[in-house]
């Protein structure tokens, strides 16, 4: 046994399949929606041999390799793979067991090719020393360039020879490979087949190739003609070629095709109709020397009963450190590769919260206001009252009646404020006599006119101003606040929840495009095949995207306390905990949307979608109080809306865990994080 071969700790000894065969297919039917595209197929694959599967394109090859490896889940039938099922528990298929090389390149472009190879050796278990040996003769072998080159930068071919040789690293006991030929040159082609052939002498090995290039099939010790989701026959090439008297397998291939067509015909005349029955397969119980046509199905088989002991089926959910660790260093690497996209990471909620600390909640500055005054003394109670108005956001701009409103009609002033000649006097007649005139009410109050189309929330501001100032000032005073200070504002109000909102919606981006991508490409297939199971997916990217939430998290915090000076009279061990358990719930929320969703831009939808309803209706912006009814018992389920209670509690209260309304917070954070967690790993495992 050479050293890479060692099976680790886990590995079973190499299983026999089942009566002598790697795979088989019994009655397979597999369907996308309404499209049938497998349909009762049979199919053997003889151990240690090389089985060419070949047919027209869309015949439903692929469908039928994923479904060999467990990728894809079969409707109906039964398969059974180097003796059990795939995806069995304890059972290395998926696993170290099988090698696949996907039809899609399936490859990290960030990657070298020794990352690549690297990367599949620490998932199959291998020593570096081993991994090291294996990546040397297949550079040598499949004449890949220097290993230090990025797949990114690499030629189709060369991509394509850089995936084979990842399915070949382990030396794996069954080989499944779509289309491994494509792109590449003859010389390899045929180094490609020799080295099979070579593989499969030992009998331990066995080998499932797709090709488009059906004479190449002829080195393969068996193949299967497919078309429409059936195999229509299986045998060994010259006998298939001799059978039917054909000089190549190509046009033995098209006799057996026309053959199918016209039994099709003659059974969809016959009264009986209908297709083809269930193809035969070369072990049922025929000369295995003639090829088959498949009409008629086979004697009926007894399957086999399955069994595990219950330790083997909880080490089969339990998540294996060696997976996460290698998915983490995976991320780490791509990370490193693309340092603009990490700084970016790092830096947007800083411009983020730097925008908002900047431009939101702050006071109005310069309102031009025209001020008619017609008491004329400067000891008057107008003149006094006006310099009252905060003048760094009012400026006031005395003018006559008519100039006044012909200014603010041109839009010049926001308001146009009034004081009657006789104003003092009658305000102190109305302060201290029961009963007045309607004459000294109206010259004894201050009439102001608002413009109030535009920039409600100024006008709501110095509207504010003005009265407080006018109505309340000689009467009330605000005594040092039981909580804040007298400076609050509303940025004050809405940081700590724009905050949470940040950290959780930079989460959910990153999260959800980054799983569809690797989807889309066929990445997640590969590591799944490679015996990467859906929670050490999920639980590798929460680990390395806490890294980048640690780092956001930290650069908000200094910014906001240091430079913004948000006060802070609570917990930092706190503050820093919600903000953190926000980042992972956003990364389990992207995750949720990740598994349920094929498409970058319905992900991308998903995730922009679902930010502003949430912003609105949490009370970040504006307190959940204002909120009517029914809507607000929505508010307050979701993940954001006690959470920023919580946070403004801690941060300007300085509560602790001990209160409600701050353990209430981190409660319901930890409750979505749960319940978005496992909603991501059922939907992954439910799609795989
Ligand atoms: N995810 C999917 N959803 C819906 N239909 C699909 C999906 N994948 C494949 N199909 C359809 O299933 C059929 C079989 O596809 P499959 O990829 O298995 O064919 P194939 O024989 O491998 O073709 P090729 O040689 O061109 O790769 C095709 O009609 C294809 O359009």
């Amino acid at each position: 046994m050479k050293p890479w071969m060692k099976a680790d700790e886990e590995a079973p000894p190499p299983s026999p399949g089942l009566g002598g065969s790697a795979i088989r297919c019994r009655e397979v039917c597999r369907s996308y929606g309404e499209l049938k595209v497998l349909s009762n197929l049979n199919l053997t694959v003889p151990q240690g041999q090389i089985y060419g599967l070949l047919g027209p394109s869309g015949c439903g090859k692929t469908t039928l390799l994923k479904c060999i490896v467990g990728t894809l889940k079969i409707s109906r039938g039964h398969i059974s793979v180097l003796g059990k099922p795939p995806a069995f528990p304890g059972h290395q298929v998926p696993g170290r067991m099988v090698g696949y090389m996907p039809q899609d390149l399936a490859l990290y472009n960030e990657f070298t090719i020794s990352d690549t190879l690297t990367f599949f050796g620490r998932i199959h278990g291998l020593s570096s020393t081993d991994t090291q040996a294996r990546m040397d003769f297949l550079v040598d072998f499949l004449d890949l360039p220097q290993k230090s080159k990025l797949v990114r930068n690499l030629s189709g071919g060369q991509k394509r020879r850089v995936s084979l040789g990842a399915a070949l690293l382990q030396n794996p006991q069954l080989l499944i490979l779509d289309e491994p030929t494509v792109g590449v040159d003859p010389v390899l082609r045929a180094k490609i087949w020799q080295h099979l052939v070579e593989i499969v002498k030992t009998g331990k090995v066995s080998v499932v190739i797709t090709t488009h290039y059906i004479e190449e099939a002829r080195q393969a010790n068996v193949v299967g003609l497919m078309r429409n989701g059936r195999l229509l026959a299986e045998g060994h090439p010259e006998t298939m070629m001799k059978q039917h008297n054909a000089p190549t397998l190509e046009k033995a291939f098209l006799q057996l095709c026309e053959t199918s067509d016209q039994v099709g015909s003659k059974h969809s005349t016959s009264p009986l109709g209908g297709v083809l029955e269930s193809s035969q397969s070369f072990e049922s119980g025929r000369d295995e020397s003639l090829p088959i046509l498949g009409a008629g199905s086979g004697p009926v088989e007894e399957l086999p009963k399955y069994s595990a002991d219950w330790k083997v089926r909880v080490r089969h959910v339990m998540p294996k450190w060696r997976n996460i660790a290698a998915l983490i260093i995976k991320t780490t690497v791509r990370m490193k590769r693309m340092p603009g996209s990490l700084c970016f990471q790092f830096l947007l909620p800083v411009i983020q919260i730097s925008l908002m600390c900047l431009c939101i909640g702050g006071d109005p500055k310069g309102i031009q206001v025209a001020v008619v005054n017609n008491e004329t003394s400067s000891s008057s109670y107008s003149q006094s009252l006006l310099s009252f108005l905060d003048n760094s956001s009012v400026q006031q701009v005395n003018l006559s009646h008519a100039e006044a409103f012909a200014g603010a009609y041109n839009g010049e002033y926001w308001a146009v404020i009034g004081f009657g000649k006789n104003f003092t006097s009658y305000l102190t007649k109305r302060m201290i006599q029961r009963q007045v005139s309607k004459e000294v009410v109206d010259g004894g109050s201050v009439h102001v006119w608002l413009d109030l189309t535009s920039k409600l929330s100024l006008h709501a501001h110095w509207e504010e101003n003005i009265k407080l100032t006018i109505s309340l000032c000689p009467v009330s005073q605000f005594e040092e606040p039981i909580y804040g200070s007298m400076n609050s504002d509303f940025t004050t109000f809405v940081t700590p929840g724009a905050v949470l909102s940040i950290t959780f919606y930079l989460a959910v981006g990153l999260t959800a495009l980054s799983f569809v991508i690797e989807r889309k490409e066929g990445l997640m297939d590969r590591c799944w095949v490679a015996g990467v199971s859906s929670l050490e997916t999920v639980l590798a990217h929460l680990i390395s995207q806490l890294f980048v939430i640690s780092i956001q998290v930290i650069l908000l915090l200094l910014l906001m306390l240091l430079v913004f000076k948000i006060p802070n009279e609570g917990s930092l061990v706190l503050v820093i905990a919600l903000i953190g358990l926000q980042g992972v719930t956003g990364i389990s929320f992207g995750l949720v949307i990740s598994s349920a969703i094929d498409d970058e831009q319905n992900a991308n939808q998903a995730a922009l979608g679902i930010f502003y309803p949430n912003l609105i209706v949490s009370g970040i912006i504006w307190p959940v109080e204002c909120i009517p009814y029914p809507l607000r018992y929505i508010s307050l389920a979701l993940p954001q809306t006690y959470a920023s209670e919580a946070l403004r509690c801690i941060m300007y209260r300085g509560w602790g865990l001990s209160r409600m309304m701050v353990w209430r917070g981190f409660a319901v954070t930890l409750g979505w994080n749960t319940f978005f967690v496992i909603l991501a790993i059922v939907i992954l495992k439910l799609r795989t």
